[in-house]
């Protein structure tokens, strides 16, 4: 069964924790936590005391998508707050191994992030050290965004990779996923597929979790 995580970055920040343990209790896998610098994606959203504030919340992993430049800065501050998972662009740092590696010793579940117009090559060097890629299906920075068809084939592209190398290497995307485009990305291979307008802006949460995961039919 594919894992829905729900981006909080469509919610009203005002009442986040409230926000986050109603997503639990409606049978979200993940909660996603978009972090923005103001250098790599224009706005500016939150650092790691929103993982600190969210905490007691909610007892699923923490999904943390750092949109930032220089990410390796950043690893410990999330670690100590209690993220469970983070996940880096490769667009936004020289040493993308060792970045990765300091996730995985901190004991939590590394990404790594591919934006629409980035060659899967970029993360083939280290698929066999991480625990899931991140597909971007639009391109980083804001929510509500139209899902971009073509990065289908990156998905496709990359189960085929990680299929052959027999890994257990989870497939995430991000953007535009919706009711209709979340059956297109799992055909394609996903198996996590974050949502934030689709979830958050939906009357009833858990009916939109369970459409995402195609349990509901639309
Ligand atoms: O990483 C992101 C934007 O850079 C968000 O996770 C993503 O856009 C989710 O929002 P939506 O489902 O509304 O597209
Ligand atoms: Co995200």
């Amino acid at each position: 069964m594919v894992k829905v995580a729900p981006s909080i970055l469509a919610s009203d920040f005002s009442k986040m924790g409230q926000t986050v343990k109603e997503l639990t209790d409606s049978g979200a896998d993940w909660i996603h936590i978009d972090v923005m610098d103001g250098q790599f994606v224009p706005p500016i959203t939150f650092g790691h005391q929103m993982v600190e504030a969210i905490r007691p919340y909610t007892d699923l992993p923490l999904d943390v998508h750092l949109m930032v430049e220089k990410p390796e800065n950043q690893i410990d501050f999330f670690v100590k707050a209690g993220a469970d998972c983070i996940s880096v662009h490769v667009e936004a740092t020289k040493h993308l191994h060792k970045t990765i590696h300091s996730i995985k010793e901190a004991g939590l579940k590394a990404g790594v992030v591919l934006n629409p117009a980035t060659p899967i090559g970029f993360v083939e060097p280290v698929i066999g050290d991480i625990d899931f890629v991140l597909q971007m299906t639009v391109n980083p920075g804001f929510g509500g965004q139209s899902f971009i068809p073509s990065t289908l084939n990156q998905i496709k592209a990359l189960r085929t990779l990680i299929d052959d190398k027999q890994l257990p290497v989870d497939i995430q995307v991000d953007g535009g996923v919706n009711q209709e485009t979340a059956l297109a990305c799992i055909d394609a291979g996903a198996t996590i597929l974050v949502a934030g307008s689709a979830i958050l802006g939906h009357a009833d949460y858990s009916d939109a979790i369970k459409q995402i995961r195609g349990e509901k039919k639309v």
